[in-house]
């Protein structure tokens, strides 16, 4: 049994503590930056990227886990937790906890299709379907040479993986599916 952080300052946090539950495994919500110690990785979850980047600091979290992370510690950025690791916005001098090696677009599907499903065989995930649901998702407009994608959606990448990181666009936890989350930990956090 692991135990899995996920970053509980705003959005939508609970659906994955559901889903770990779910698996057997043990789910933290991580408030304070001395409870990053007690866990094996953390998911930082959808919700609003500049309010959880402002929470970040306000709870003095940003340094201690962007180190954290740089130091090799698993981590999984759902939508707005993929901007929140981004090294780069487009059009936006934003940066973040700036982890990973990714160039990444804000509501990149605009209004009208603000958020949409669609269900996608997943290469990564044995060709499994998985049923993607964006929400005003980003997605990943370059990548560099460490990052990979590891799904793409209409030539746009949702998903990617750069060692100990991976992200994705969608929101797996608002489904009832765990393949996303079972990914993460037996491929990241279980190494
Ligand atoms: N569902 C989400 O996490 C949306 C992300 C949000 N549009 C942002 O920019 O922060």
């Amino acid at each position: 049994m692991k135990t899995i952080g996920v970053l509980a300052l705003q959005g939508a946090f609970i659906e994955h503590v559901n889903h770990i539950e779910k698996l057997g495994h043990k789910a933290v919500e991580i408030r304070r930056k001395e409870q990053l110690e007690g866990i094996d990785g953390i998911i930082l979850p959808g919700g609003e990227s500049t309010a959880i980047g402002k929470l970040l600091v306000d709870f003095d979290m940003k340094q201690a886990l962007k180190e954290k992370i740089e130091s090799g510690f698993p981590v999984w950025g759902t939508c707005a937790g993929m901007i929140l690791l981004a090294k780069k916005l487009v059009d936006d001098p934003t940066v973040h906890l700036g982890c990973m090696d990714i160039t990444v677009k804000r509501n990149a599907y605009g209004s009208q299709l603000d958020s949409f499903i669609t269900v996608d065989n997943i290469k990564a995930l044995d060709d499994k379907p998985s049923k993607l649901v964006f929400i005003r998702a980003p997605y990943i407009e370059a990548i560099g040479n460490t990052a990979k994608a590891l799904h793409t959606v209409d030539e746009n990448i949702v998903a990617a993986r750069q060692e100990n990181m991976m992200v994705t666009s969608f929101h797996p936890e608002l489904t009832d599916e765990t393949l996303w989350l079972e990914y993460f930990i037996n491929n990241l956090v279980i190494n």
